[in-house]
């Protein structure tokens, strides 16, 4: 990828973002299919973020959108303008788009105020109105005082810093950011996290942002979509998607404390089922679609947060009373607000459990489930999940 391709005509869309929408994407590299059907759409200004692991689509849809790949099937449009479909495609250049790469892609033999004026290129603006926005920019991103530096004489956070300005500084209707944070240390990354959120919200462009990494996806995004083996399988705001994951793998994928075996054995209100465990009871929540019944194996996923360690239970053999599953914590690791403990149960380990106070190994305890935070999906056989 060269720095050219990077920045391209936003002279027609400087004030806002506009709705973005994929009608059935599609595209194959041989007999490997990168996206299969994706449709979406999202509201101008939105903070997109793709979520999924190596291999889901993402780099192949964000390629895409920035006109660099061509979809084989399916229609993308931006705003009111089709830049993608079947007879159309409009070029990188004329898309009104950034692009913020992981490993910066700045020109080399360019300074900083040379790298980022270079985005203003198109814009035609006179001589001083340019200089005067590039300065402001470097300003908005906090490099100012770099701006006669070459990038190799600064730091990854702050040559991706420069190419934020860059792709900033044309006022693009349409932001794409590839990983641009994951060649930077964690400390480093959260700083450049809120920065990248701030900014791009101010700029009022429409951002698609693709990571594997959740915590970043939730931290940064209005809407989440989820990508696995090419196909979108949710799509939603980071809070549904956490309390309403659609799929045992948005389940998985989106941070799971453990799994237990279950079968269903009543109702307990809509969307919510009785599974037994064991001697135990939960209640768990089941996807809209979903039917299940009375005796069907499940599998019930548990999210960290739904978790609360308690003394043990009167009668701990069975942890019949007082509710909550007995266990063993197995390990408890410091977290500066707290500890995250690891529990063994007779159903298998949850993890990720917090607490103020530290719950040494080995002590007994009894995890209290809170029913909001607990998902049953099908059994699968074998498990696929
Ligand atoms: N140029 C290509 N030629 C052949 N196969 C490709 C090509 N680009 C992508 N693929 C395949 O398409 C699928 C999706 O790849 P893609 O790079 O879009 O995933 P990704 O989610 O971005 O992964 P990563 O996080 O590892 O970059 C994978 O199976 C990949 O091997």
């Amino acid at each position: 990828m060269t720095a050219t391709m990077m920045t391209t005509d936003a002279s027609s869309s400087r004030t806002s973002g506009r709705s973005l929408h994929l009608n059935k994407v599609g595209k194959r590299f041989g007999t490997a299919t990168a996206l299969d059907d994706v449709t979406l759409s999202v509201e101008p200004g939105t903070f997109l973020v793709m979520l999924g692991p190596s291999g889901s689509g993402k780099t192949t849809l964000l390629r895409g959108l920035a006109g660099i790949e061509r979809f084989d099937t399916g229609a993308v449009r931006f705003g009111s303008t089709v830049i993608d479909d079947g007879r159309t495609h409009v070029p990188t250049e004329r898309r009104g788009l950034a692009m913020v790469f992981q490993d910066y892609a700045l020109w080399p033999h360019l300074t900083v105020r040379q790298n980022v004026a270079y985005a203003l290129k198109r814009h035609h603006l006179d001589r001083h109105e340019a200089a005067r926005r590039v300065l402001d920019t470097l300003d908005r991103v906090g490099i100012s005082a770099k701006a006669d530096a070459y990038p190799q004489e600064l730091s990854g956070g702050q040559q991706q810093r420069v190419a934020l300005a860059r792709a900033i500084v044309g006022s693009p209707a349409l932001l794409l950011f590839d990983e641009p944070l994951s060649n930077l240390d964690a400390d480093l990354r959260e700083h450049l996290r809120v920065e990248i959120a701030t900014i791009t919200r101010e700029s009022g462009a429409t951002a698609v942002y693709i990571t594997h990494d959740q915590a970043e996806a939730f931290a940064l995004a209005d809407v989440v979509g989820v990508l696995r083996d090419g196909r979108l399988e949710q799509l939603g705001a980071p809070e549904s998607i956490y309390t309403r994951p659609a799929t045992p793998f948005v389940a998985r994928f989106t941070g799971l404390a453990g799994a237990f075996a279950g079968t269903v054995v009543g109702r307990f209100d809509v969307g919510t089922v009785a599974v037994g465990v064991g001697d135990h009871r939960l209640a768990a929540g089941i996807p809209a679609d979903a039917v299940l019944d009375t005796g069907d194996d499940v599998d019930v996923l548990i999210r960290g947060a739904a978790l609360r360690l308690d003394e043990p239970a009167a009668d701990a053999a069975t942890g019949t009373s007082g509710g909550g599953v007995p266990g063993r914590v197995t390990d408890v690791a410091y977290r500066g607000r707290g500890y995250e403990h690891v529990v063994a149960t007779a159903h298998g380990a949850l993890s990720g459990i917090f607490a103020p106070q530290a719950w040494s190994r080995g002590t007994e305890c009894r995890v209290v489930i809170d029913p909001a935070g607990c998902f049953a999906f099908p059994r699968r056989v074998p498990s696929t999940i």
